[in-house]
């Protein structure tokens, strides 16, 4: 949905002992997948566990504007009925991807390689992001954009009369590139090779394999190398959909920074590409455990146990540790500037063209409430004050970011003062439970 309408100021307040279970809505990554996967099958694939946010929900509406049948049941269970590989229809209206990256450049890719035309919009934070990124690429299978200057949305994808299939590597380390590519490749004939430096999340291979295309990834020295076989049938899933580590995030990082604290945070996913923060947080001594280790759907899952920290230490966070934490850099922030010492965050520069330029969205909000921030294009230093010393009393600007809005909440928790935010609305688009949650949980969060 383009825009949020009236902005919703929100403001959190000190707060003691959060406590009990909070229960994750689905990963926001594998539920756009799942959709544009089940939406390309053929035969009915069905979804629990579906993460009902804004993103997803925008993701829903576009499948169905190309052609697939979805619905959903009263109890959340969702069905769709897909169109076959490279059976999307011709969208009569523009797409409207409102806040979502990972929806638009999916879909993009999705579209790129059948004789299809399809115009794609956002909300003013989603027509800012750079486009190029994937249309380069989707060039190489012969579709072609036109957009606004700078590769920007508005834009439109004239799809591939006779795709060709491609080898990429990904100049830049991101799934949504990856995941565009490779979906473009479903509908080329032959083999579509993507290649990629460092590791970024993997649910679009796992999914793809799932849906019985032949894919295969080698580890090599060169990065890995992810080979597709074009034009397979896909065939219908049943998907049950992991809770979200980097929704998980936020009240794991509240309970760590808020005196008295101890919650559950059962069923969250640690696959290797999602989990850097929970190391990140380990490794800054915070009293963060896994119980239950297990394996479900073919992913590592835990329930997670965070406690208040005390005595938290800053560190530096390696650079080839983002992309397995790209997401929760914002709510890292937070936790250190509780921490003694500082906190160094490097090879971040991805998080200058997410949903608003987080590291000075997070330097600026931080500053506002005392906290000393250092930055350059592709670092950010916080220096922690300790438990109990850290200001707050701001209000920070939210940019239209969802984790911006929800990591500045989180801060507040635990600041002399409270801390407000001009807008909480963008949080609907990834975790739309996370007011009533972090409430239940204790924490003491507002609407002014
Ligand atoms: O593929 C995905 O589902 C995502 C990839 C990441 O973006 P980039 O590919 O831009 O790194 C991440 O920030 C985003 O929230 C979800
Ligand atoms: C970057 C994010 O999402 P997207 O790129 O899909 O807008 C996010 O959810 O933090």
């Amino acid at each position: 949905m383009s825009g949020h309408g009236t902005p919703i100021r929100m403001s959190s307040h000190a707060s003691t002992g959060l406590s009990g279970e909070a229960a994750i809505p689905g990963d926001k990554s594998i539920s756009h997948r799942a959709l544009i996967l089940g939406a390309l099958a053929v035969g009915e694939t069905t979804v629990t566990g579906l993460l009902e946010g804004e993103d997803v929900l925008d993701t829903a509406k576009a499948m169905r504007a190309m052609g697939a049948e979805i619905t959903r049941d009263e109890d959340g269970t969702w069905h769709i009925h897909g169109v076959g590989t490279g059976g999307f229809a011709e969208p009569e209206q523009v797409i409207d991807c409102g806040n979502s990256g990972t929806g638009v450049r999916l879909i993009m890719g999705a579209m790129a390689s059948s004789p299809i035309t399809a115009t794609f919009t956002g909300d003013a934070s989603l027509n800012k992001r750079p486009m190029a990124r994937v249309t380069d690429p989707l060039a190489l299978f012969g579709a072609q954009a036109v957009g606004r200057s700078g590769g920007r949305l508005p834009m439109t994808i004239v799809g591939a009369r006779d795709p060709l299939p491609v080898r990429y590597e990904v100049p830049v380390p991101s799934a949504q590139v990856k995941s565009a590519v490779l979906l473009a490749g479903l509908n080329a004939p032959g083999e579509t090779v993507v290649i990629e430096r460092e590791a970024t999340r993997d649910h679009s291979e796992r999914m793809l394999a799932g849906f019985g295309a032949t894919i295969s990834t080698d580890v090599t020295n060169e990065g890995r190398i992810i080979t597709l076989q074009g034009q397979p049938e896909l065939k219908p899933q049943s998907i049950a959909v992991p809770r979200d580590p980097s929704s998980a995030a936020f009240p794991v990082c509240a309970a760590l920074i808020t005196e008295g604290s101890d919650i559950l945070v059962p069923n969250i996913g640690l696959n290797p590409t999602r989990a850097g923060l929970f190391t990140t947080l380990r490794e800054m001594g915070a009293d963060l455990t896994y119980e239950n280790q297990r394996e479900e759907g073919g992913e590592p899952v835990a329930d997670l146990r965070a406690r208040f920290s005390p005595n938290l230490k800053g560190i530096s966070v390696p650079p080839d540790r983002a992309a397995s934490m790209i997401d929760e850099y914002p709510v890292l922030s937070v936790v250190a500037a509780f921490a003694e010492g500082k906190t160094e965050m490097h090879g971040v520069k991805e998080l200058r063209v997410k949903e608003s330029d987080r590291i000075d969205a997070m330097a600026t909000g931080l500053r506002a409430c005392g906290v000393t921030v250092d930055e350059g294009e592709d670092w950010l230093t916080v220096t922690g004050l300790g438990h109990g010393n850290v200001p707050g009393g701001a209000t920070c600007a939210s940019h239209l970011d969802h984790r911006i809005a929800m990591s500045f909440l989180v801060l507040g928790l635990a600041t002399q003062k409270p801390v407000a935010v001009d807008d909480g609305g963008p949080i609907a688009t990834s975790f739309p439970v996370f007011e009533p949650l972090m409430k239940a949980l204790g924490a003491n969060i507002r609407r002014d």
